[in-house]
């Protein structure tokens, strides 16, 4: 048989759980999710090859309506630019709560041509199941969705239909990638959004967007294990002191947590270094090593 590959968009307004979706359908860490809304600042590609079938799932930016910030505008044009060319969309909602923010993002679908899927995720959380069933026909009077699929990304259930899906609308091409790849990210932007993910629980609405993180060294070492070095670059003194937290305790925190989640996701153990320093600061360019966060057993 001839190989198929095409792309498909997963879009949505922030926090319905587009990111846990990928996930689920990968079963990898290929995305961050987290509680507050608007963590997925890149566009990342999660890539699901199955014998001559490459998905290409595209995991957009949380469209949304406020439009003052420039980092929003920019993750609305990410977002509309990418729904294009796609065989597919799958719209991610959330349970029985539609907002004018769906709204938003059903008005991009007015010239698409390809099918829509209507993925009601969260069904988990719906209480009253009796209102699901009124809940979906009424959606479906929104617009000509393909498919509408009550799911849950957390839970696993029903995501295989989409992969199901998926695959019938791949038009014949060669794979895009080789078939062990998932993302086309580099392993150094995994890790530096594994770190960014951990910032964000640890500090959530504490947390200012202007906080980036760059990878400075990724490398395997001879016995194995890989050596990786943060840093988490701030903007005030402030800030600084925030994301070290007391006598270090938070930035220990988020390190072991971004080193847990990178030895799964790399394959092998991490010894993983985090540095914070202040953006600006010429007047504060010292790098103090604050962050131990490996485990003890690397130290040796
Ligand atoms: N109960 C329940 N919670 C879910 C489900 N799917 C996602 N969540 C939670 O919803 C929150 C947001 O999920 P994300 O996957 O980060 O949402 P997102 O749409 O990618 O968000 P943005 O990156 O902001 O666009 C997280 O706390 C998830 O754990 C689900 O099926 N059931």
């Amino acid at each position: 048989m001839t190989q198929k590959c095409g792309l498909v968009a997963i879009v949505g307004r922030p926090n319905v759980g587009k990111s846990t979706l990928i996930n689920a359908l990968l079963g990898q860490k290929v995305s961050i999710t987290s509680r507050k809304a608007q963590t997925t600042r890149h566009r990342i590609l999660g890539i699901d090859t199955e014998g001559d079938y490459q998905t290409i799932f595209v995991d957009t930016p949380g469209l949304h309506i406020e439009e003052k910030r420039a980092i929003n505008r920019l993750m609305n044009r990410a977002a509309s630019s990418s729904i294009n060319d796609v065989e597919m969309v799958i719209f991610v909602v959330e349970g029985t709560h539609w907002n004018e923010d769906d709204d938003m993002v059903l008005s991009k679908f007015k010239y698409l041509k390809c099918p829509v899927v209507l993925a009601v995720n969260k069904i988990d959380n719906v209480e009253d199941k009796e209102l699901l069933l009124p809940h979906l026909e009424a959606l479906g009077k929104r617009y000509n969705f393909k498919h509408i699929l009550p799911m849950s990304a957390k839970k696993g259930d029903n995501i295989e239909k989409i992969r199901t899906w998926a695959k019938e609308v791949l038009p014949e091409s060669e794979h895009y990638f080789p078939e062990d790849y998932i993302t086309d990210r580099s392993s150094r932007f995994m890790a530096s959004e594994m770190v960014r993910e951990k910032l964000m629980r640890f500090l959530g609405d504490e947390l200012p967007y202007s906080v980036t993180v760059e990878i400075e060294q990724f490398k395997q070492q001879a016995n194995g294990v890989l050596h990786i070095n943060a840093l988490i670059l701030v903007e005030r003194e402030g800030q600084k002191r925030m994301v070290i937290g007391n006598k270090g305790e938070k930035l220990k925190a988020i390190g072991k947590q971004a080193r847990i989640d990178m030895e799964e996701l790399f394959d092998s153990k991490v010894f993983l270094e985090i540095w914070v320093k202040v953006k600006s600061g010429w007047a504060d360019d010292d790098r103090a090593l604050r962050s131990l966060g490996y485990g003890d057993d690397y130290l040796g």
